[in-house]
């Protein structure tokens, strides 16, 4: 790891954890999720993705991040999935969505019976550049739906949650993920040798 020692039985940090988004409405949702559990600073950097499967692009963010940090990073990465396109637009939802707005992102499944879908949330943490990202996943199934609610975030109006009337619950997929960040942090017990900012 890349801690520079041991304090009690914790990882003491050189650094204070950076949460590296360009996307506010993300951190403002880690922000109310880790409320004061996991210190953090963020910084807006719009990283370049890979292409490929949901936890490889997160590590590699992770990887970049912390290069361009060289400390300790929380990075994340969030795929709409339509199980009957296999998956896609999965990590590529960013830029359907742009593209085709709401109506087109229903009209892709207008061939398809199934309209179900999840949400995926993968956060990838290390405590360094040189050190390999650990990725922790958040799913939330449910379907694709004609859009309604707020339109502050992303694709919020067309994904219904299983079990919920609305179409965004307290119980997401960036909930259950920072849920395992969250042990895997009260696991380690990293301090920091600076305060956060
Ligand atoms: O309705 C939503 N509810 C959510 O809970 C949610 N989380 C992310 N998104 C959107 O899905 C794409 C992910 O792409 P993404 O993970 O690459 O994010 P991003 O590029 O905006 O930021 P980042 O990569 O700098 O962190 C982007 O269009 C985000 O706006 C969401 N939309
Ligand atoms: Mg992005």
């Amino acid at each position: 790891m890349a801690a520079v020692g041991a304090r009690g039985s914790g990882l003491v940090l050189p650094k204070p954890v950076t949460f590296v988004t360009g996307n506010a409405k993300k951190l403002e949702e880690v922000r109310a999720i880790l409320g004061t559990s996991i210190p953090f600073n963020s910084l807006k950097l719009d990283l370049p993705e890979l292409q490929g499967e949901p936890e490889d692009i997160s590590k590699e963010k992770a990887r970049l991040a912390a290069i361009q940090v060289n400390g300790p990073v929380l990075v994340e990465d969030t795929c709409l999935c339509f199980n009957a396109l296999k998956g896609l637009p999965g990590p590529y939802i960013k830029w359907f969505l742009q593209k085709l707005g709401h109506e087109g992102l229903n009209n892709l499944l207008m061939a398809y019976e199934d309209k179900s879908a999840y949400a995926l949330c993968s956060f990838s943490f290390t405590t360094g550049p040189s050190v390999e990202p650990i990725t922790f996943l958040g799913k939330t199934p449910g379907r694709i739906v004609p859009a309604r609610g707020p339109t502050d975030f992303g694709w919020d109006p067309v994904f219904q949650p299983d079990g919920y009337e609305q179409t965004k619950e307290q119980d997401s997929h960036r909930f259950r993920a920072l849920a395992l960040v969250k042990s895997h942090f009260a696991e380690a017990r990293y301090t920091f040798e600076t305060n956060c900012v």
